[in-house]
């Protein structure tokens, strides 16, 4: 090794090594990620000790872990190695890996899309299946459907930001894959979600739940609309109630957000918000919901319990968004609120 590069390698072992020390609480390990972000070398060392999940072409590589459950493949560096090598691809996509996080095992996590590959040979080769992240989102245990969300998200950024909107250069990404500079003059690209308001309306003794013509059958959720450019969450929350139904909400409360990768990357804010009962009279924009209802703690418990879609020859039950939906929890926090206030009567 030349005498050049033994300082460089051994201060980036030391820098590695000390922050992989460190890396044992919360702060150190969101320190260390950010520092991947911003030094390149350290991010090529911490893909070559990480784990890789693999998508084709946005599609994720999952396997079976319980049944009807399944969860991401994290691959090793060397393994991803071996698969393009038996794929005839050469190793040097590898490089084109992007920084997810780290995980609390602190095992830097990293994606890689191998779309060139064929998909068949991967899958058989990774003893795996690629599954459409639509269905596979609600079939992935619960920290695990997040993250292959975010993967397929960042990815997709990838693809289809390989230009510059100003210039129409093309865009370099840095090698951990958290942002893009333009070639010609600089602008740096990050990736972005769209801001959404989801909210639980209640008269007090009801919610309100409402449904667009494109959801399935029988299923009813929370209101919800993109935040228009410049506007507050409370402010796109009191627009999108009063254009989706007529009503104008009181008392909003913040409950929690979620990123939701569908149709692609929204940030969801989900909040409760009341009306008076005297007020609560709906007048449905038939333009932008097919029907909106008010539901009484009895029947939100009963729309819990149906746990599939009613099939075509059955009659369109409520059914509500499953767990991985912010809009269930919304709802069973009302559920519980209500509990609560009854059992305090
Ligand atoms: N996780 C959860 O629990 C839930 C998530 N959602 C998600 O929330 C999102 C918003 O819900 P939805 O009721 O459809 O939204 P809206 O009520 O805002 O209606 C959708 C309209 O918003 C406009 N739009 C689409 N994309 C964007 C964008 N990126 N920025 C600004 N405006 C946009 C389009 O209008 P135009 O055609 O006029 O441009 C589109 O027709 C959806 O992606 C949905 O999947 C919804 C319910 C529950
Ligand atoms: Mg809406």
């Amino acid at each position: 090794m030349s005498a050049l590069l033994r300082p460089l390698r051994s201060l980036l072992f030391a820098e590695h090594h000390s922050l992989t020390r460190f890396c044992s609480s919360f702060v150190s390990r969101m320190r260390y990620i950010n520092r991947l972000k911003e030094n390149d070398a350290a991010c090529v060392s911490a893909l070559q000790s990480g784990s890789i999940l693999l998508f084709h072409r946005l599609i994720p590589l999952l396997q079976c872990s319980d049944p009807g459950t399944f969860r991401p493949i994290a691959l090793s560096y060397s393994e991803v190695q071996s698969v393009l090598q038996r794929a005839g691809a050469d190793g040097s996509l590898l490089k084109e890996s992007v920084l997810i996080g780290c995980s609390e095992q602190n095992q830097v996590q990293f994606c890689l899309d191998v779309g060139e590959l064929d998909p068949a040979a991967v899958a058989e080769e990774c003893k795996g299946t690629f599954m459409e992240l639509r269905k596979a989102f609600f079939l992935l245990a619960g920290a695990e459907a997040p993250l292959v969300a975010k993967a397929q998200a960042l990815l997709r950024w990838h693809q289809i930001n390989k230009f510059c909107g100003a210039t129409g250069q093309l865009t370099q990404r840095n090698q951990a894959g958290s942002h893009r500079v333009c070639s010609s003059n600089s602008n740096v690209y990050y990736p972005k979600m769209s801001p959404v308001v989801i909210v639980l309306v209640s008269d007090g003794k009801r919610c309100l739940l409402g449904r667009q013509s494109s959801f399935p059958r029988g299923l009813y959720s929370a209101l919800a609309g993109f935040c228009d450019m410049g506007e507050t969450l409370e402010e796109a929350l009191r627009r999108e109630v009063a254009e989706e139904v007529g009503l104008e909400v009181q008392n909003i409360i913040y409950s929690s957000s979620q990123h939701w990768p569908f149709p692609h990357s929204s940030f969801m804010l989900a909040c409760h918000a009341t009306v008076s009962p005297a007020h609560s009279q709906l007048d449905i924009d038939h333009l932008e919901l097919e029907d909106a209802r008010w539901f009484t703690e009895e029947e939100i418990t009963c729309a819990l319990q149906v746990k599939a879609p009613p099939r075509r020859d059955q009659a369109p039950t409520v059914w509500l968004p499953p767990k991985h939906a912010v809009a269930h929890r919304l709802i069973t926090e009302w559920r519980d609120q209500q509990r609560r206030s009854e059992g305090s009567d």
